[in-house]
């Protein structure tokens, strides 16, 4: 897979390249950059990445394991009783048949029980003996049933959610080594920005510096309100400040605005002036095509990135979800993100040569994935009911009951329920 770059010169942009190419290019150039890996308390790990393989230190269970109230007996009935284990205990073996120790569930079944009866199943003898048929499948689990002791459970890169939490100290361990979450910064261009009140005489409100990091924070990234600057006055040394400033705290810095070639469009020559290289820039895809990313090398050798977003906000959430999200995958140490497909309800029209990203809404029924309608480049409308954007291929139209991809929104359960 190639990670070559070309020097940022400020210049009009090269020829645009595949959407698909730019998705694994920028994958491939945060992985080379993968952040470094630490140690942290299992309760601190959720939305982190594995970085090395998840294994259980012991067998799982550790120990043979009643999953039952009643009696652990040996040979046949009836049994004398010679003791309790509580959970927690360690019970000293059964040597003589017919004897038994009363168990709770939880707790590890003593060495020579042949088997666990249920107290509902159980009885006493005046005798105050326990007398009973214990049921034929056991009772109890067996160590390793589950796991054996150093086998690999899941593989590096795999992102940690609270089910990966409760696996890990299950297995005994303390800690995970993880890749930290990647620090963001999103810088907002454009003077005709208003950041609050009504839109209207020539300006509009900055619909992208509230929402971006948002989204950002769904992608695994950490960013904060003092991450946010903008709008940033539109010259071309207020943008490179900027950007150097940004760029000394974040790993990713993220722009909106200004990725064309117009009189006040200064990203270009901006990162001309930071040394950066492209590593995408521009796709052969609608809307968003001006999209980019750069990398820059800082003092430590290490590599940061400037994703560049289009300044028509649904164009920048194309740019988000193309490279934004592969690229933050990568700096995690995961896997480039899979898509899944989805069966069209309805046409699609296709871009010509580009990949068309359509705005879908999908029916919770069926499954089918129907178009949204308010989705012009310059519109949100169409976003907030939408599930994602289905992908039609360049020289495609998307016929109703078509399979194609969706490029899924990181929404969480049940944020597009009605
Ligand atoms: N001569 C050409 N002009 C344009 C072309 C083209 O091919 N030739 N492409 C158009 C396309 S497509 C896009 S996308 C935009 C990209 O432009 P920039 O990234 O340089 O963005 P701006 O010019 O700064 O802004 C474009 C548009 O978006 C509004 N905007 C910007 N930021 C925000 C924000 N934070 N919240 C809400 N709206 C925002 C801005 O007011 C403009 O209306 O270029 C086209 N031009
Ligand atoms: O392609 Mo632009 O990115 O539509 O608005």
């Amino acid at each position: 897979m190639s990670t070559k770059t070309a020097p940022a010169t400020g210049r009009a942009a090269a020829p645009p390249i595949g959407w698909d190419e730019a998705r694994s290019r920028v994958h491939a150039a945060g992985l080379a950059a993968a952040l470094p890996v630490a140690a942290r308390p299992l309760a601190d790990t959720d939305g982190h990445t594995l970085a090395a393989p998840l294994t259980t230190r012991t067998d799982l269970p550790a120990f043979p394991t009643s999953s039952v109230d009643g009696w652990a007996v040996r040979g046949a009935g009836p049994w004398r009783v010679v003791g309790r284990v509580l959970a927690g205990g360690t019970p000293p073996p059964l040597t003589e048949d017919g004897t038994t120790v009363e168990i709770a569930t939880g707790a590890m079944v003593p060495e020579g029980a042949t088997a666990v009866l249920r107290v509902e199943e159980s009885e006493r003898t005046t005798d105050d003996r326990v007398t009973g048929t214990p049921r034929s499948t056991p009772e109890w689990r067996k160590p390793g049933e589950e796991a054996y002791a150093g086998e690999e459970l899941l593989p590096a890169g795999t992102p940690i959610d609270p089910a990966v939490i409760g696996l890990a100290a299950s297995c005994g361990l303390d800690t995970l080594p993880v890749r930290r979450a990647p620090r963001a910064a999103l810088l907002v261009f454009g003077d005709e920005l208003l950041t609050a009140g009504p839109p209207g005489a020539g300006r509009v409100r900055d619909a992208l510096g509230p929402s971006v990091p948002a989204w950002l924070r769904r992608y695994g990234c950490a960013v904060g309100a003092d991450d946010v600057t903008g709008p940033v006055v539109d010259t071309l040394p207020a943008h490179v400040d900027a950007l150097r400033a940004a760029l000394d705290t974040a790993d990713l810095v993220c722009t909106t605005g200004g990725t064309m070639h117009g009189p006040v469009d200064h990203l270009h020559p901006a990162l001309a002036a930071l040394d950066a290289d492209y590593v995408v820039n521009t796709v052969a895809v609608r809307p968003g095509f001006p999209m980019l990313v750069a990398r820059v090398t800082g003092a430590d050798g290490r590599a940061r990135f400037v994703a560049g977003l289009p300044g028509n906000p649904q164009s920048a959430i194309v740019a988000l979800v193309s490279l934004v999200a592969p690229l933050v995958a990568g700096l995690q140490g995961r896997s480039l993100p899979a898509l899944p497909e989805v069966t069209l309800g309805e046409a699609v029209p296709g871009r010509g040569d580009f990949t068309h990203l359509a705005l879908v809404r999908v029916d919770e029924v069926d499954g089918t994935a129907h178009p949204v309608r308010h989705v012009g480049s310059a519109m949100l409308r169409g976003l907030a009911r939408a599930a994602g954007f289905a992908v039609i291929r360049p020289g495609t139209t998307g016929e109703p009951g078509a399979r194609v991809p969706l490029v899924p929104l990181p929404l969480l359960a049940g944020e597009r329920a009605r």
